[in-house]
């Protein structure tokens, strides 16, 4: 599930998810390093939803509006679950770089509990694989006023894709944008 519900307040306030990134908007860029992973797949998103028909993706709305990506993630797993599938990984909109294998190397650690992708020595919250049978512990954590992914990810197992240049860069400001697009010439 491809995490494109935030507001994009660094970028001017904009939908990330349509920010072109050399032409192409940037759910472009992360459908196209997911799609040949595994599937099915959808987008946490809220707005109007014809914004995604080209890609034909399934939008999923978040239950609770405003509350960041956890809101999101918890209408993932319900998406997961009704698919019959046993987990979901999630990868934020704004990483245009995420690895080919991302999802192989999460799921070799199992899907019984949280994993999370890290490079560099950091987590990575927004990309991760979380287990269907967590969602009543993450939808208690958020009742209870969490609302960090990371938070909920404290038990998690992680899986190391350091690299150069950083496969989990992320776009959150137009310098950022522009870094992006340098990397994108060095090496489409
Ligand atoms: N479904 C959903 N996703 C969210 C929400 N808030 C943030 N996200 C996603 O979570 C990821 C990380 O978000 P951030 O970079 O922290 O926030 P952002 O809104 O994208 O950007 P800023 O407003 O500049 O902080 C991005 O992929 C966002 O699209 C939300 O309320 N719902």
């Amino acid at each position: 599930m491809i995490l494109a519900g935030g507001r994009g307040i660094r970028m001017g306030g904009i939908d990330k998810a349509l920010l072109p990134l050399m032409g192409r908007p940037l759910v472009d860029h992360v459908l196209t390093r997911l799609a040949p992973q595994l599937g099915p797949i959808a987008v946490s998103a809220n707005g109007n939803p014809a914004r995604f028909e080209p890609w034909g993706l399934p939008v999923l709305r978040d239950g609770f509006m405003g509350e960041g990506p956890l809101a999101g993630l918890m209408a993932g797993l319900g998406w997961a679950e009704a698919q019959g599938a046993k987990a979901l990984v999630t990868v934020a909109v704004d990483t245009p770089f995420v690895p080919a294998d991302l999802v192989a190397r999460l799921a070799d650690r199992g899907v019984d509990l949280p994993v999370v992708a890290a490079s560099g020595g950091r987590r990575h919250p927004t990309v991760a694989l979380w287990p269907v049978s967590e969602a009543p512990r993450i939808a208690e954590a958020f009742a209870e006023g969490e609302r960090r992914l990371g938070a909920v990810l404290s038990g998690a197992r992680s899986v190391d894709f350091s690299a150069a240049p950083d496969p989990f860069f992320n776009i959150n400001t137009p310098a950022d944008l522009d870094a992006a697009e340098l990397r994108l010439r060095a090496a489409p």
